[in-house]
Formats: C-alpha cells, sequence, structure tokens
C-alpha cells in the first residue's frame, strides 16, 4: 500500500484577478477552491492512476472538514489525525504572474504529533510512505527524521519531497526517490548550476549519498532521471500552461504509481513527466485522459 503523509494540508483558494492593484480594492474574475498540500495532491494522483493509497498527516477545524470530505468525494481514503486547531488556507494568485501565498500551518500538540508516528509504526514492509511539503513550525525541524525512522522500524520504503537539511538529512536512508527541481538542487549544495555537467555531478550526489532514485525537474525544460550508470532527459509535451502548482506532486505521483504498478524505472519516468506537464495545463490536478495522451508525446533520450 501506498501511504502520503501531509503534515501541513491546505485549502488553495485559487484566485484570478486581472490587472492586480497593490493596495487597491480587486474583484475577482473566478476563484476555486481545492483540497492541497503535496502529499494530498500525490494522493489525488495516484488515485486517477488507479494506484490505490491511503492519504494521512493532520487536519483539524472547518477547513480539514472540506479538505477531508472533497477527498471522499473522489473515492480516496483517509487516515487523518484529528487536531484542535484550523488547518490552513493557502492562496494562490492568478493575475498577470502567479503568486503564491502560503499560511505558516496551524499548531499540532505533542499528543497530536504522537498519534501520527504510531499511525506510521503499524506500516509493513512493502509499504511505500511519500513525505511531502512543509512542516508546521509547531512540529520541529526534526519531524521528518522521526517519521523516517518510524518508516524504517516498520519496514516500509519512503520517498520525500522536501528541501535543504531535512532533504540531506533523509538521503542517508536511503529514500526509494527524491524529486528537487534544478534550482532546490543547486541550493542544497550551494552552488550555482549552469551547465548539463554540473546538473548531472549534483544529480549523482544524491545517488552517492543514499537515494536510490533522483528525478531533478526542470519545468517547462523537462527533467532528468539519474541512475548510477546512466542519464536520461525528457523533454516536456505541447500545451498551454495553465497552472504550475502542483506540477511537481503530480510527477511524483506518477513516478511512484507507475514504479509500483509496472516496476519499470524508464516507464515511471515517462508518466511522471507527462503527469506534470497534463497538470501544468490544467486548472486543477491532472485528469488521468490527459497524462494518458502525453505519455506518448514524452520522449527519452539518453545523455550518457
Ligand atoms: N511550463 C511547463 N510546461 C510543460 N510541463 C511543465 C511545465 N512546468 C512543469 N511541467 C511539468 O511538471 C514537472 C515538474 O515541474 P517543476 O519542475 O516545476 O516541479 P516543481 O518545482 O516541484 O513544481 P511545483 O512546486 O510548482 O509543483 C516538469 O518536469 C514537467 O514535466
Ligand atoms: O507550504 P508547502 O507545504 O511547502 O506547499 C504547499 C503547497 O503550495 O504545495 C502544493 C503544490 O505543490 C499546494 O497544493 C500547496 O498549497
Amino acid at each position: 500500500m501506498i501511504y502520503t503523509v501531509t503534515l501541513n494540508p491546505s485549502i488553495d483558494f485559487i484566485v484570478e484577478v486581472t490587472d492586480l492593484k497593490l493596495g487597491g480594492l480587486n474583484r475577482m474574475n473566478r476563484d476555486l477552491k481545492l483540497p492541497g498540500g503535496k502529499g494530498i495532491n500525490v494522493s489525488r494522483i495516484l488515485s486517477r492512476l488507479g494506484a490505490e493509497n491511503t492519504a494521512i498527516g493532520f487536519l483539524g477545524g472547518f477547513t480539514g472538514r472540506y479538505i477531508e470530505q472533497s477527498l471522499q468525494q473522489e473515492a480516496i481514503v483517509t487516515d487523518f489525525v484529528p487536531i484542535s486547531e484550523d488547518t490552513r488556507i493557502n492562496i494562490k494568485l492568478k493575475s498577470e504572474e502567479e503568486t503564491e501565498i502560503n499560511g505558516l500551518g496551524p499548531k499540532i500538540s505533542d499528543a497530536e504529533a504522537a498519534a501520527l508516528l504510531q499511525k506510521l509504526a503499524l506500516l509493513h514492509k512493502g509499504d511505500i510512505v511519500v513525505l511531502a511539503g512543509s512542516v508546521p513550525p509547531s512540529l520541529g525541524a526534526d519531524y521528518y527524521e522521526k517519521l523516517i525512522g518510524a518508516c524504517e522500524q516498520a519496514g516500509a520504503e519512503f520517498a520525500i519531497d522536501t528541501t535543504g537539511e531535512a532533504l540531506r538529512n533523509a538521503l542517508t536512508h536511503r529514500p526509494l526517490l527524491v524529486k528537487p527541481n534544478h534550482h532546490e538542487l543547486a541550493e542544497l549544495f550551494g552552488v550555482v548550476i549552469e551547465t548539463r555537467d554540473q546538473l548531472i555531478t549534483y544529480g549523482r550526489r544524491l545517488l552517492e549519498e543514499g537515494a536510490q532514485h533522483v528525478l531533478i525537474s526542470m519545468a517547462g525544460e523537462g527533467a532528468l532521471f539519474i541512475t548510477a550508470d546512466e542519464v536520461y532527459h525528457a523533454n516536456v509535451p505541447s500545451g498551454k500552461v495553465r497552472n504550475s502548482v502542483g506540477a511537481g506532486d503530480s510527477m511524483i505521483a506518477g513516478f511512484i504509481g507507475t514504479f509500483v504498478q509496472e516496476g519499470d524505472p524508464l516507464e515511471a519516468f515517462r508518466t511522471g513527466v507527462a503527469a506534470g506537464s497534463a497538470t501544468a495545463f490544467s486548472d486543477d490536478l491532472a485528469e488521468r485522459e490527459l497524462i494518458d495522451n502525453l505519455r506518448s508525446q514524452v520522449t527519452i533520450t539518453k545523455w550518457s
């Protein structure tokens, strides 16, 4: 079974405003509320791809209920720890540019934090846990390490989508997958990446430090899949970009879902790229039909 963990879910409040005036009254042309948070996005795409999964993490208040109901309407299995504070609302402002304003997240009590660790302690060998997104400040920077420890004790594998120190620390625990974008990769090693060779060098460092599979996403420039011996590049399919929120999460879901179903990392890479682009070309996360259509447009070439 695949589990996604979202420590800091959100209602994504997407608002469209033409000709935004800071400091003035603006009226929305259109708005949309979506269940959000990185792990939840992974769950929504996994379900659309027919990959059985359970979404876990923390949910509270009226916002938490809205998210839970939205996920149930999509027949996604959920097992969140209920918390006393409200889950956050993140604003995604679409004007001439896309601007995101993400909340810090609610306070999580010690008992609530312990309850999630207990859920992970009940997992089994063969389970895969996707850890994705920010950590509410009250949990402490080392909470991902605690979750990873619980996965290891239960014999479950984990994939992780986070940045900086938390990503670096996770590498030694042999994550099944990491997927920094090229900016996050440079930031992780405190370098500027300007050439193809530098991308490959630092991508390989992630493998050397413990990751089992490494994807480097590069938005409209496609993505890399790096193994110990080979580097593969995928182009992105053509289409009109409508929304970049959740493209990275969709890519992770496409990779993990296909890897679990088919066991072929290159096909998993292809579906990951198609799912990322399909979301970039959609208002909400991508539908299955578009992901399937785009798969045939993804060309994978060996770089070395
Ligand atoms: N402009 C785009 N055109 C086509 N495909 C895109 C575009 N942006 C993203 N994608 C697809 O989604 C994948 C992941 O995108 P990206 O590199 O932006 O990840 P990310 O930075 O983790 O995204 P986010 O945090 O916005 O979800 C890309 O590899 C690509 O397949
Ligand atoms: O604040 P975090 O946890 O880093 O990111 C949260 C978030 O921006 O990520 C998702 C897109 O990847 C959105 O659904 C959500 O609002």
